[in-house]
């Protein structure tokens, strides 16, 4: 089994990550961690931060010239701008007075749409800072370098990931379009949106400028596809065993996350029974389906056809346009508090979902065949594979890949 969990502020010295089960063996190189980080902060609508706050790597246990030990992988990230927080997020207590105007003055006019004001009644707190320093989506940074080792380890078993992104509000790819291929993620991480579709992604930037302009905020929507897997990760027996159901919790898990479809989703819904389901055909190499729309999985189980799943995010709460709200140290009606803000994230959402997708299918392909080293799981899935019988077997989509 894989576990992982992160630590860290926003606005604190560095966040931290922990990835416990992942095989010796594994090559994990600092450079590919850093360029998934580098992904993360690419996407036109991201705010002033990302363009002077630099992610400061450190691989601190796990890992051994180039290549996983077997033992915890620990990740450090630290932000290059703690030294102006050094007073607002001391550990140790601060004189009150250095706290008194500037980065540390008390954030009581909570944003609608963020944690602000539901943390400080949970938490009891009297304002918002101590709220917002966690639920901040820096934290996706950690989650990021961990989802880049959790990729390696899936790519030595020839599971390759994709992300892209379909819709920036209103503005969306045509329902037909290609899938995006392994080979095409150059291309979209030199996209502004990460948009596979040249004309749309003109009418994505045109959308961000409008909303920009007018002091306000964007959504959209992303989509994560992972080729290359077997048929049977997940499992129809219990729903917390699901893969479908693990899926969407991780990304559900993501900040700002407010739906998720497994392939077509609630189109499907719309479709009568004979045009919603993938048909099963006799063709060369084995059992195919006609088409993708499950998007890869049946049974809360992979089907090895390509997986395709989505991720919905709402508008950044944010908003220069501020929201009217309470002053909770007046109880006052006041604007909500806004000091700076992404205008749209989702290119970044998309590749923070890849990360979440790449550990849970990271830790599924454990659960199936195990292995303390890489080559031990890459003999059992082999074993697996080649055990299916040649009646039972599927042979993979060929492209051009499409639902
Ligand atoms: C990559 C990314 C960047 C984000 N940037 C911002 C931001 O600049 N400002 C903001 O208010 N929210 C931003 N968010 C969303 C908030 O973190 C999120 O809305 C907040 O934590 C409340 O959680 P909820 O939206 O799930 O209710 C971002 C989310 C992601 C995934
Ligand atoms: C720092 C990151 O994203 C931050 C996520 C975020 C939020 O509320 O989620 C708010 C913003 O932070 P600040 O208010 O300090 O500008 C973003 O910049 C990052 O992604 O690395």
């Amino acid at each position: 089994m894989l576990r992982w969990l992160t630590a860290g502020e926003s606005h604190g010295p560095e966040l931290i990550a922990i990835l416990e089960g992942l095989p010796a063996g594994v090559p994990v190189a600092l450079d590919g961690i850093r360029a998934d980080l580098a992904r993360r902060k690419l996407g036109y609508g991201r705010g002033a931060r990302m363009k002077f706050e630099q992610d400061e790597l450190t691989l601190s246990g796990g890992v051994r010239h180039g290549f996983s030990l077997g033992s915890p992988i620990a990740v450090r990230i630290g932000n290059t701008e703690w030294p102006k927080w050094v007073e607002v997020m001391s550990p140790e207590p601060v004189d009150p007075e250095q706290l008194s105007g500037g980065r540390g003055a008390p954030l009581t006019r909570p944003r609608p749409g963020h944690a602000d004001l539901v943390g400080m009644q949970k938490y009891g707190f009297d304002e918002a800072r101590p709220v917002l320093e966690r639920a901040s989506a820096r934290e996706t940074a950690a989650r990021v370098a961990l989802g880049a080792v959790a990729r390696s380890f899936l790519e030595q078993l020839g599971i390759t990931l994709v992300s892209h992104t379909l819709a920036i509000g209103p503005v969306r790819v045509p329902e037909d379009s290609p899938l995006p291929l392994p080979s095409d993620v150059a291309a979209l991480d030199a996209d502004p949106l990460r948009c596979f579709d040249p004309q749309t992604s003109e009418r994505m930037v045109a959308e961000v400028d409008a909303a920009h302009k007018d002091g306000d905020t964007l959504g959209g929507v992303v989509e994560v596809l992972a080729y290359g897997l077997p048929p049977g990760l997940g499992s129809h027996v219990h729903w917390d065993r699901r893969l479908d159901s693990q899926l969407a919790a991780a990304l559900m898990g993501i900040q700002a996350i407010k739906g998720v479809e497994v392939g077509d989703g609630f189109l499907t819904t719309t479709r009568r029974g004979s045009q919603a389901h993938d048909e099963l055909v006799q063709a060369d190499g084995g059992i195919a389906r006609t088409s993708d729309k499950a998007g890869g999985t049946e049974g809360g189980m992979s089907t090895g056809t390509v997986l395709r799943v989505r991720a919905g995010m709402k508008p950044i709460a944010t908003i220069p346009h501020a929201l009217r709200t309470i002053d909770v140290a007046t109880s006052e009606a006041a604007p909500a508090h806004h000091q700076r803000s992404d205008v749209c994230a989702v290119p970044a959402a998309g590749v923070v979902a890849e990360a979440m997708v790449a550990l849970v299918l990271a830790n599924s392909v454990l659960e199936k065949f195990g292995g303390d080293s890489v080559t031990e799981t890459a003999r059992n899935l082999t074993g697996y594979l080649d055990a299916i019988p040649a009646n039972l077997a599927t042979a993979r989509l060929v492209a051009p890949y499409s639902t």
